[in-house]
């Protein structure tokens, strides 16, 4: 899917409030106008982001046994209501109640039934980008229904530690998270270790990538660094500036494989995205020169085709995933592996791996076996978490204060009244 250029041009066209979808050009409705009101339409993503096949997109076998299970789990009004009519797409952008989503017949604007809204029950129910939905075509008005979203294989949340209920989901399916660190002195293990058990928690498979080989003196180092941090997951040594290990990361994103970048800032992640799309598809703070007010365009939710027929999730949400805590359950488990080993050998079961007798992890590393800063890691991380924990606690606490009080005062109010 060769489609960058047109969707360069399409982005200089945005000042002409013209939406192109399925080749058809649709004037803005109220609905959109009122959205941009407050921060802007959504940029058009692609005019013609057709896909020959929804394979392109990433279904498969799964998905179609996800598909049927769902449609057999639908009530009987839904099932009567869009009799028939339902088809899969991938939702491309989310903003607000609004969405983009792409079928195998195109590119649609979507919102969701009246029936799908209600029974969107928290936050993370919302439809996001990556989520795989079943719409319904209104041929006529080029527009679309959402009836629903299906389960999702993987997700990242704004806020995933305590009720991951009522976490905002930024990207949903994502089957790789590329975990980006610079090999500078930015290069950090504790923090790969974070994210390492924020993509397990997400239930996105994580690999490595290490960004600025052409200013590394030892690439090799660090990988082997990143392969100890991160056992068992790939280790890629690039650069964006030279192409350098481009071609070995490109060969793991195959088409139909949804990616996510989960980096701290100034590692390189725009710059390694544009590379891997070859098209300046990220150029998200160009001013927006064709009104001449100089204003930046919209930040993006997009979800963005890539050379090799992968597809990239950027969503600003993205950029705030790296800096939480994780849930602290398998994450955590799955990023300290060898640390958990330990501790099973250890004669407490409650074991803090500080001070008790018997501790097989303080043996470990007495014996040279375990850096004693990886067991820093792992501590540091659960006291962020359990810190988490508390804070959430604390401001549902609070949450649920207020509105006993403000329930209280309608119902002193209205009492008053009578
Ligand atoms: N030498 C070298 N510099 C690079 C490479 N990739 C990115 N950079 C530079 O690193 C800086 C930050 O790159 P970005 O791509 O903006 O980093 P980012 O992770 O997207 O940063 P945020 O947008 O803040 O999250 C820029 O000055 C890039 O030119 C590389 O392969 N080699
Ligand atoms: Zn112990």
């Amino acid at each position: 899917m060769n489609q960058g250029k047109k969707q360069q041009n399409l982005k200089q066209d945005q000042s002409q409030e013209i939406n192109i979808i399925n080749n058809e050009t649709i004037p803005y409705t109220e609905a959109e106008e009122s959205d941009q009101a407050d921060g802007g339409f959504p940029q058009v993503q692609d005019g013609g982001c057709a896909v020959k096949e929804l394979s392109e997109l990433g279904w498969n076998d799964a998905w179609s046994d996800t598909w049927t299970q769902w449609l057999d789990g639908l009530n009987e009004a839904v099932t009567r209501r869009f009799a028939g009519e339902l088809v899969p797409a991938r939702v491309s952008l989310a903003h607000k109640h609004l969405y983009r989503v792409i079928s195998a017949d195109g590119e649609w604007l979507a919102e969701l039934s009246g029936q799908a809204r209600a029974g969107m029950l928290t936050l993370s129910d919302w439809p996001c980008v990556g989520d795989w939905v079943a719409i319904a075509p209104r041929q006529a008005e080029g527009r679309a229904t959402i009836a629903g979203v299906l389960p999702r294989r993987s997700l990242f949340a704004r806020k995933v530690a305590g009720n991951r209920r009522d976490a905002q989901v930024v990207a949903a399916n994502a089957d790789v998270a590329l975990l980006v660190t610079a090999m500078t002195s930015d290069f950090e293990p504790r923090r790969l270790e974070r994210y390492a058990a924020l993509a397990w928690d997400s239930g996105a498979m994580p690999a490595v990538v290490l960004t600025k080989a052409d200013a590394a003196e030892d690439p090799a180092a660090f990988a082997a660094e990143a392969m100890r941090t991160v056992p068992g997951a790939d280790v890629f040594a690039v650069s964006a500036h030279t192409g350098a290990g481009l071609d070995r990361l490109q060969a793991l994103l195959a088409p139909g494989t949804t990616v996510v970048l989960v980096g701290s800032s100034g590692v390189g992640k725009s710059t390694l995205a544009n590379a891997l799309a070859d098209e300046e598809h990220m150029a998200t703070q160009t001013v927006r020169e064709s009104d001449g007010k100089g204003r930046h365009t919209t930040t993006h939710r997009e979800l963005l085709p890539l050379s090799g027929g992968a597809w990239l999730i950027d969503t600003p949400g993205m950029r705030e995933v790296g800096m939480i805590a994780v849930d602290g359950g398998s994450g955590l488990a799955h990023t300290f592996e060898d640390i958990e080993a330990l501790a099973s050998d250890c004669r407490f079961s409650n074991c803090s791996h500080r001070h008790e007798p018997g501790c097989a992890v303080q043996q470990a590393i007495a014996l040279g076996e375990l850096e004693a800063e990886r067991l820093k890691g792992y501590h540091k991380l659960q006291r962020e978490i359990a810190y988490m924990r508390r804070s959430e606690e604390a401001q549902l606490k609070r949450q649920q204060a207020n509105s006993v009080k403000k329930l209280t005062k309608t119902f002193n109010t209205s009492s008053k009244r009578r």
